[in-house]
């Protein structure tokens, strides 16, 4: 939350359409009534879930219990608030690709803002199939859905187009009904505690922003690994793959945040506006250059955790030819004052060894003069954020080794907040839903932020269509191909190991 947007919540409909679906019933649900139970929902909000499916209010109510209990988010003790918010649900079936539907979504939302004496404001969550964003914009307009009483945001889920061209076409659509401080566009990872406390750590620490710049930092890695498969997301994913799925998102916004310049003021436009100049900085590939900066990998058969597991080719629904990328690493540059000469790496996949999302920065070494480890060298000090599954920093530092002569080990500040027992942090849509209820667009994505990151990927995502860089196969359960570290290795550096793996077991061996 941008702490000078501390908007009290105002009484609201929301407006969920695809409310049986996944995503409603794993994340939207949980975050909606987990704010209630923190009082952020307050007495006066009503939910109107939309889908096809032709269900009772009762039974609606039941499927969101379901999904409750389901995901871990309802104990035996909150009986009475399950029954209180409960009483706010409400469900209409719908086709929302008939015009005609949307006089009864209105009618219905009509009713309860008057049963709960709302005051007109609506949220339309558009938790649907991306090919439904356009045009269920467009009848929310015909239908007049919008709210001549209050205020009306449109909060829209990824993906948000699947090149520059797709999303531009889809950004003329909306924004034919919502202006562009209505629409709310979704990129869960800006919701997340270490990404929003990224801006804290660079910009209310001395001894970091000053060291911030090329002139310290040798470079920067990013790395969201998950031990999951496609699962039963084919139909998506073979048409996404982990570019368009990961990077073009969440990973462009990791970098936004870790190389943006200092905001002039706590202020939404501000601070997006910093972001969108990193964007604008970031080198973009040539067909021709992208097998040089970036892998693409695809798993195949090998084991997580000790269990077997099948190669994606193998998964149900994908094709067995597919050259669906599961895995990109890539060196990016920010040509820009601050950040010229220091590569940014960032690494994504499916089916490696954890499930992990961390930020490490490499600062550059001191001389090699006065003081050297057992094997000559000096550590460099690295900074870890970390986002997942810990909540925290670590600074490696290197130290005399207790009782010997000159010997130096590293040693590790580590700082874990949710490592505590009982620290639990909102979730990254409970934290949204509440941006968007406040009307504090700050970690929602700006339309230029999304047109520029498909601007970079784009290039890319054609070099592969034309076959210009192979797909590199990965056993599953791996960090990826070798082409990977090799990319590292080649700029005289490596991956270092994700908190928590063996590989930094191993390295702390190694290092004393
Ligand atoms: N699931 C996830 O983890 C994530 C999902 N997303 C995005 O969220 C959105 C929803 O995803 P997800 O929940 O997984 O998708 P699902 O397929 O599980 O759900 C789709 C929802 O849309 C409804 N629906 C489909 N067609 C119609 C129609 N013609 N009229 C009315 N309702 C319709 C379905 O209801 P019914 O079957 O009753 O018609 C269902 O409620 C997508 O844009 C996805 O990309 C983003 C990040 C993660
Ligand atoms: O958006 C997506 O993100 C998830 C990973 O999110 P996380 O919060 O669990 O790190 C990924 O599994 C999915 O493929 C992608 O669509």
């Amino acid at each position: 939350m941008n702490t000078q947007s501390l908007n009290a919540t105002e009484s609201s409909t929301i407006i969920l359409f695809g409310a049986t679906g996944d995503l409603a019933r794993r994340k939207l649900f949980p975050a909606l009534f987990r704010l209630f139970k923190r009082g952020i929902l307050g007495e006066k909000f009503a939910v109107l879930g939309v889908a096809r499916k032709d269900l009772s209010t009762s039974a609606f109510q039941q499927l969101v219990l379901d999904s409750l209990k389901e995901f871990g988010h309802l104990s035996g003790s909150e009986q009475t608030e399950w029954d209180k918010f409960a009483g706010h649900l409400d469900y209409a079936s719908a086709d929302l690709t008939q015009g005609s539907t949307y006089q009864n979504i209105k009618e219905r939302a009509e009713q309860m803002e008057s049963k709960f004496g709302l005051q007109g404001n609506r949220i339309f969550y558009l938790s649907i199939a991306p090919g439904l964003f356009g045009p269920v914009t467009i009848h929310i307009k015909d239908g007049e859905l919008r709210s001549a009483k209050g205020w009306n945001r449109l909060v829209i889920e990824k993906p948000f187009g699947r090149d520059f061209h797709s999303a531009q076409e889809l950004n003329d659509t909306i924004s034919q009904v919502f202006r562009e401080e209505e629409i709310y566009r979704i990129d869960h990872y800006l919701g997340k505690e270490m990404v929003q406390n990224i801006e804290v750590i660079r910009f209310a620490n001395a001894f970091f922003e000053p060291l911030w710049n090329n002139r310290y930092i040798s470079n920067v890695q990013i790395t969201s690994s998950e031990t999951v498969g496609v699962e039963e997301r084919a139909g998506y994913y073979e048409k996404s793959g982990a570019l368009r799925d990961m990077v073009q998102n969440h990973m462009l916004q990791m970098v936004m945040m870790m190389a943006m310049e200092p905001p002039s003021r706590l202020e939404t436009e501000a601070i997006r506006d910093e972001k969108v100049k990193v964007l604008r900085s970031l080198r973009r590939y040539k067909q021709e250059e992208v097998a040089a900066h970036v892998v693409r990998g695809q798993y195949v058969a090998g084991s997580i955790k000790g269990e077997q597991v099948v190669g994606y080719r193998e998964e149900p629904s994908v094709s067995p030819a597919s050259m669906t990328e599961t895995f990109v690493s890539a060196k990016l540059f920010i040509d820009n004052f601050r950040w010229a000469g220091v590569p940014f790496y960032i690494r994504t996949g499916k089916r490696m060894p954890v499930k992990a999302t961390e930020i490490l920065v490499q600062f550059k070494s001191l001389p090699n003069i006065l003081y050297f480890n057992k094997h000559g060298n000096l550590e460099p000090n690295l900074l870890s954020i970390r986002i997942y599954p810990q909540e925290g920093i670590c600074f490696q530092l290197n130290a005399k080794k207790p009782g010997t002569d000159g010997i130096l080990a590293p040693i590790a500040m580590d700082f874990c907040q949710n490592c505590e027992a009982g620290f639990n942090s909102p979730e990254a849509y409970e934290r949204l839903i509440q941006d968007c209820l406040e009307g504090d667009s700050t970690f929602f994505t700006r339309w230029d932020e999304v047109s520029l990151a498909w601007k970079f990927v784009d290039p890319i995502s054609k070099a592969w269509a034309d076959e210009i860089s192979e797909l590199q196969p990965y056993p599953a359960g791996t960090w990826g191909p070798q082409q990977s570290n090799l990319m590292l290795q080649q700029d005289d550096t490596k991956w270092w190991p994700v908190h928590g793996t063996k590989e930094e077991e191993a390295n702390k061996v190694m290092v004393y």
